[in-house]
């Protein structure tokens, strides 16, 4: 029934169960409630609101969840009736009332909605909810150790960030095992989207991959964006792209990772494929189909080679120029951009922000004696590099192979840098680029007393691309490097 008392759903389950359709046509108003409340019959007497009925009334946003105990008679017995409950010191999500009769019930329910709404409204207002940015409950479910998971939330935490997503609350929940059908269970969620509501978000971010099955049952139990971290970094990528080839491969990978996720039609995957703030893939959102979408994958993919056969010749032409090539390469948000910057008096574009750098530019350097090279500069590297992203870059990689050195940056006052440069290792392992030679240049060392500068940096370069500091001995070692590396030149 609506706010009004109209009955705008007729339901038919069995004597377990009922399954309640999309309700995606209802629009949440002000207080973040539905404007439905569901009235159901339990059949037999002494059969109160379950915890299914009141993880519905949650996930779903319901003004109410009540139901009707019909004796072996058919005739109405005692009502159960629920609604949620503004943040109390006893932490109690939901009140339930029970009245012996129908006929009983004496709730004005237009006045209890309005003040409840009211209630939930001034709350999310002294914590001040914006209307236009996404507000975002960031997830992380494991069994490693805290400071693990820590880390792990911590950068999730940053690209939230990086993609203009506010974090609202930050949720770790030991398991041991993941739910095969949710990751987490039943009432975790519930208890995630309850404060979420109170909190204004509109988002919830996984720190874990959800597989297609989880993320369609997570986005059909409640009514909030789901998204999981892969996601997240392709949405970041795409407000990045700017050339062509970039926004391609971006909307490739992200509608690579959508296909095994669209089944069927309707909310659950107009969530799925909203993206963050309409950012999703693709122009028409709501009625994507698999066909439409794989049909798109195919034109992006012919435009795509076309492009290649182009970035081909031109690598072509720059190797008969023969200037080698020296990659700037690193995890991301280490300084790379800037160390180009700085190197070549140039004015890339250098931010604190993941990802800062999508479509990757080259200057060219040259030495006291006269030797020149390419200095390019590159996508930043992270770990758990989503699978479907390092295969759309995959041209854009491909050129690592064509360096003669790698300039390896690393933030030097990262707490984390040693998993830093262990994941970028990783990476280029994979890429089977471990072979080119490496200079490790510790970077930000003004961060840093210099009795910290210990560990993985000590025998690096140390520099401040910042404040220019290092870099004369950086251009030494760089050519040094270079002239171990390619004796002929
Ligand atoms: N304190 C300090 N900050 C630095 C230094 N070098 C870079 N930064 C800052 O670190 C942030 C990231 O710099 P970028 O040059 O964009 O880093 P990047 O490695 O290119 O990052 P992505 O392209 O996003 O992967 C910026 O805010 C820089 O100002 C440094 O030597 N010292
Ligand atoms: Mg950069």
């Amino acid at each position: 029934m609506d706010r009004a008392g109209f009955v705008r759903r007729v339901l038919v389950g069995d004597h377990t169960s009922i399954l309640i359709p999309d309700l995606s046509a209802w629009r949440r108003g002000g207080g973040g409630l539905r404007g439905l409340r569901c009235l159901h019959t339990h059949l037999g007497p002494g059969r109160g609101l379950d915890t299914e009925d009141l993880t519905d009334l949650a996930l779903l946003r319901l003004d109410a969840m009540a139901a009707v105990e019909v004796g072996e008679t058919g005739h109405a017995g005692a009502v159960h009736f629920a609604a949620l409950l503004p943040p109390n010191p006893d932490g109690r999500q939901w009140d339930v009332q029970t009245y012996p009769h129908p006929a009983a019930v004496d709730l004005p329910f237009d006045a209890f909605v309005r003040e409840l709404e009211g209630e939930i409204r001034r709350i999310q207002g002294a914590r001040d909810v914006e209307g236009q940015e996404e507000r975002a409950i960031l997830v992380h479910a494991g069994g490693g150790p805290r400071h693990e998971a820590e880390r792990s939330l911590a950068e999730l935490a940053e690209l939230a960030r990086s993609a203009n997503v506010r974090v609202v609350k930050t949720v770790w929940q030991r398991v041991t095992r993941y739910h095969p059908a949710h990751l987490i269970g039943r009432g975790k969620l519930r208890e995630v989207l309850m404060e979420g509501l109170y909190l204004g978000a509109t988002l919830v971010v996984f720190d874990q991959d959800l597989t297609p099955v989880q993320a369609n049952n997570i986005a059909r139990m409640m009514d909030l964006k789901v998204i999981d971290r892969t996601q997240l970094i392709l949405d970041i990528f795409a407000r990045r792209a700017r050339s062509r080839e970039g926004k391609i491969q971006v909307e490739l990978a992200q509608l690579r990772y959508l296909l095994p996720r669209l089944v069927g039609r309707g909310t659950a995957m107009s969530r799925l494929m909203g993206g963050i703030g309409g950012r999703g893939p693709g122009e028409t959102q709501l009625e994507v189909d698999r066909r439409r979408v794989k049909q798109r994958i195919a034109g992006l993919e012919r435009e795509l080679r076309a492009l290649r056969k182009g970035r081909r010749e031109r690598r072509k032409h720059r190797a008969r120029r023969g200037l080698p090539v020296v990659s700037i390469i690193g995890y991301t948000n280490a300084g790379k951009s800037t160390l180009l910057n700085r190197l070549t008096g140039s004015d890339v574009l250098a931010e604190d922000r993941l990802f800062a750098t999508l479509d990757p530019t080259s200057r060219r350097l040259s030495s006291p004696e006269g030797t020149t090279v390419l200095l390019a500069d590159t996508v930043g590297f992270i770990r758990h590099m989503p699978r479907d992203l390092r295969v759309a870059f995959r041209a854009t990689l491909e050129e690592l192979a064509d360096a003669a050195l790698f300039l390896h940056v690393v933030d030097a006052a990262s707490p984390y840098r040693a998993e830093e440069i262990a994941a970028v290792e990783r990476i280029l392992d994979e890429m089977g680029l471990q072979d080119v030679p490496r200079l490790l240049v510790c970077n930000k060392v003004d961060l840093l007393d210099p009795g910290r500068i210990n560990g993985p940096c000590r025998g690096a370069v140390l520099v401040s691309a910042l404040e220019g500091r290092g870099l004369d001995e950086l251009r030494t070692r760089l050519f040094a490097a270079l002239r171990a590396a390619r004796p002929a030149a």
